[in-house]
């Protein structure tokens, strides 16, 4: 079958709303959109940028490649004069992690967070014209979740002024940092502060690594690679490193003395701000991922639903063509709702930007009211959609069939890039368990007149949600918003109080909240994913403009929240919050909405806006000619340059002429 252009024009041809106003909702707004058109069609157009051949270099070549593309990229930057949006947006489309991710992303940030202005006047200038390159060094070998439980020291040496960073133990060596291994030339380093033998827990500092002259290690600084990890190339282009201090002097001011100071006496000092502030990057990192689960699940969703539409199998008559695969209505159950998650992320990933924004406006202002629903909000909401996008891109990778496992189809890569997002920046139930105190501590306060608020404001209804029974009565009545709505609130609501009462028979809080763990990591699921519900409905009541775009939008948000119900059925019954009839009705419905994605799917993945060179798939491919493609990139391979391979002669041709010998006895 080499036709597959013609079927996705077919395809394309079916949608009944405009695919040129999505892209504006998927972007966020027109002139999101057409920044990301721009910088995204620059890249894709600039050979420098090519990626196709980065699965067959080593480890060596592929590092090497990336330090190029980085260097590259910094030029274009300053050549266009790219604003730091513009520039954020290269990056992303160059599509290659690299130092760069936490020079920008968490070193910068660090100190724009936790240095004070002058410290900030110092390092940034720095820093922003790339003449220093700085990572995030938190985590130690023995030590990623538990920060409290570091082991490295800042111990303050008042003869001098200096503060003496050390490593004491293999454990405390530090493990993991990207862009340390081989790069940073400093890292704003994490370590318990220890003045006159008294231990003031974690602190950041800025800690220079290497030599600007000629990049080696200074004195008492032992650093590398921590070495390759999972997957070809994929992770493999950063440098995750590892660090041992042995006691580097560092003058006192290059502790970042926003949260706390010591003084040239030694004497610690506590500004009136949360000690959590110390965490402030993590939070701004996290929000981050939120919104780029959204992009890493629609990259793997537009390559299964192209590929679905140009794949037939089966159901031939008479010769005719055979069944395209996402007319399978087992395929359209695994894939749509994954695309509805892409467009659920998207949104929730936009509003916890703006919740970030909202903190750090009253943070500024000293108002620290906000910060653990942002905490709760980000920790949560990175679990969940990293969790969800790790597991789509695999499920997309299955539902390519055997061409999915092709390095050439884009889906090993991302999988293998993606899933440590799982891990890092707070592994993902760690970070669920944080929800739960925050849920937990929440219930506790419901009959002290303290009014839950943000995220936890159903709460406050909570007498009315322990009363609720859904008065669903027909599959359409799951089409309500409200009705949606009120289904999870309860079954939240009710996951989280069920906690509460099973915590209140300990006599030790803290050994019922172990033993309870996995309960509570149920009902911190569920109350974030009320979230993402609530936060599509509440998109839906804006104004969307654009031919049929709000219609579609609200398929796929009832799918979105019909396909929880599904999986989670057994919360929702245990809960009592649904009859096992409406269950089945919800099951119901989500079959009619499936049915009205399905003219729609090619437009609405198509809404995206990925160019080929950014998709990196031969089976997601915009014009759909899968087949001839894969067949002209096979014949690329290194191993085909040679038709005898090497080795053949050296280990495959005396057991094969052994076996002639013995076979001639
Ligand atoms: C002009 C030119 C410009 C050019 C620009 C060029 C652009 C270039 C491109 C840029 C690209 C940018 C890309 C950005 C994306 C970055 C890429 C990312 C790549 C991956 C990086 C990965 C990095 C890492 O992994 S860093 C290490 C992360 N580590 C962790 O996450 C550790 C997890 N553990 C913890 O966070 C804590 O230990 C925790 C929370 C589990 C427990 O902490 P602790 O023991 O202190 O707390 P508790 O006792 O449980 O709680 C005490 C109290 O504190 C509250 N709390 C905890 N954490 C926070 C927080 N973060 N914020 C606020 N509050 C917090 C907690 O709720 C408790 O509150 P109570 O009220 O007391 O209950
Ligand atoms: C690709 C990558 C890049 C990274 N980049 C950086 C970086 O730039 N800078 C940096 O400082 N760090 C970085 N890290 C480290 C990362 O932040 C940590 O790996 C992460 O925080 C998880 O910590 P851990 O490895 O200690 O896992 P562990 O905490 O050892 O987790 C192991 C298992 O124990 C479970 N577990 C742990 N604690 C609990 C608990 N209290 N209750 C229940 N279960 C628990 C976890 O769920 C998990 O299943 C990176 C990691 C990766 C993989």
């Amino acid at each position: 079958m080499e036709d597959g252009v013609d079927h996705l024009a077919f395809e394309r041809n079916k949608a009944q709303f405009d695919v040129e106003d999505m892209k504006i909702i998927w972007a966020g707004s027109r002139q999101d959109f057409e920044l990301s058109d721009r910088i995204s069609r620059l890249v894709a157009s600039d050979p420098a940028f090519r990626k196709d051949d980065r699965t067959t270099l080593d480890r060596k070549e592929l590092f090497k490649n990336t330090l190029r593309k980085a260097a590259y990229a910094w030029k274009r930057i300053n050549e266009l004069r790219l604003n730091e949006q513009e520039a954020y947006k290269l990056r992303s489309f160059v599509d290659q992690p690299a130092f760069t991710d936490l020079h920008w992303g968490m070193f910068v940030p660090a100190i724009q967070g936790q240095g004070t202005d002058e410290q900030q006047q110092k390092w940034l200038p720095l820093a922003y014209r790339m003449q220093i390159i700085g990572c995030y060094a938190q985590t130690e070998l023995g030590h990623g979740s538990n920060v409290q439980g570091l082991e490295t020291t800042a111990t303050f040496d008042p003869k001098t002024d200096e503060f003496v960073i050390h490593s004491p133990t293999l454990t405390s060596s530090k493990w993991w940092p990207g862009g340390l291994g081989k790069i940073s030339t400093h890292a704003v380093a994490y370590a318990r502060l220890i003045i006159g033998g008294e231990d003031h827990g974690v602190h950041g500092f800025i800690v220079q690594l290497r030599s600007l002259d000629d990049h080696l290690p200074l004195p008492g600084i032992t650093i590398g690679d921590i070495g390759m990890k999972f997957g070809n190339a994929a992770y493999n282009t950063m440098d995750n490193g590892v660090l041992r201090f042995d006691h580097v002097r560092i003058p006192r001011n290059q502790m970042l003395m926003r949260v706390s100071q010591v003084t040239r006496e030694g004497k610690y000092v506590s500004s009136n701000v949360p000690r959590q502030l110390v965490y402030g990057t993590m939070v701004n990192v996290r929000q981050k991922i939120v919104a780029d689960a959204s992009v890493a699940l629609s990259r793997a969703v537009c390559i299964a639903t192209r590929y679905s539409a140009v794949r037939r199998q089966f159901g031939s008559h008479n010769g005719g063509l055979e069944t395209q695969v996402i007319d399978y209505k087992t395929q359209q159950a695994r894939l749509f709702p994954l695309l509805a998650s892409a467009y659920a992320f998207r949104f929730v990933g936009g509003w916890l930007k703006w919740l970030y924004m909202d903190v750090t406006e009253r943070l500024q202002a000293n108002d620290f009211s906000t910060l653990p629903e942002a905490h709760a909000c980000t920790a949560g909401l990175k679990s969940l959609t990293t969790t969800a996008t790790a597991d789509g891109i695999e499920e997309c990778r299955k539902l390519c069939g055997g061409h999915g496992y092709l390095c050439s189809s884009g889906l090993p890569e991302l999988f293998a890039v993606y899933v440590p997002a799982c891990t890092y920046e707070g592994d993902n139930v760690v970070l669920l368990l944080q929800v739960a105190r925050h849920l937990m501590k929440t219930v506790s306060q419901l009959g002290s007149g303290n009014k839950p608020v943000g995220t936890t404001a159903y709460m406050a209804r909570v007498e009315q949600l322990m009363q609720y029974h859904s008065d669903v009565e027909k599959a359409e009545d799951w089409l309500k918003p409200n009705v949606v709505l009120e289904a999870f609130e309860a079954r939240a609501s009710r996951m989280s109080v069920a906690c509460a009462q099973n915590l209140s028979k300990f006599a030790n809080p803290e050994e019922g909240f172990q033993e309870l763990a996995a309960d509570l990591v149920d009902a911190a699921v569920a109350h974030c994913q009320l979230i993402v519900v609530s936060k599509f409905i509440e998109k839906l009541q804006q104004d969307i403009p654009g031919k049929g775009v709000k219609k579609q939008l609200e398929v796929l948000c009832s799918i979105y929240a019909l396909f929880l119900l599904h999986k989670h059925l057994g919360d929702f019954l245990s809960t009592g919050c649904i009859n096992p009839k409406q269950g089945s009705l919800a099951s119901e419905q989500l079959r009619n909405l499936y049915s009205q994605v399905r003219p729609n799917a090619i437009a609405l993945v198509d809404a995206f806006n990925y160019t080929d060179h950014y998709l990196g798939s031969i089976l997601g491919r915009y014009d759909g000619n899968v087949y001839p493609k894969l067949y002209e990139e096979a014949w690329k391979d290194p191993l085909n340059d040679s038709v005898v391979p090497d080795g053949f002669k050296e280990y495959i041709q005396p057991m094969l002429k052994q076996q002639l010998r013995n076979a001639r006895l």
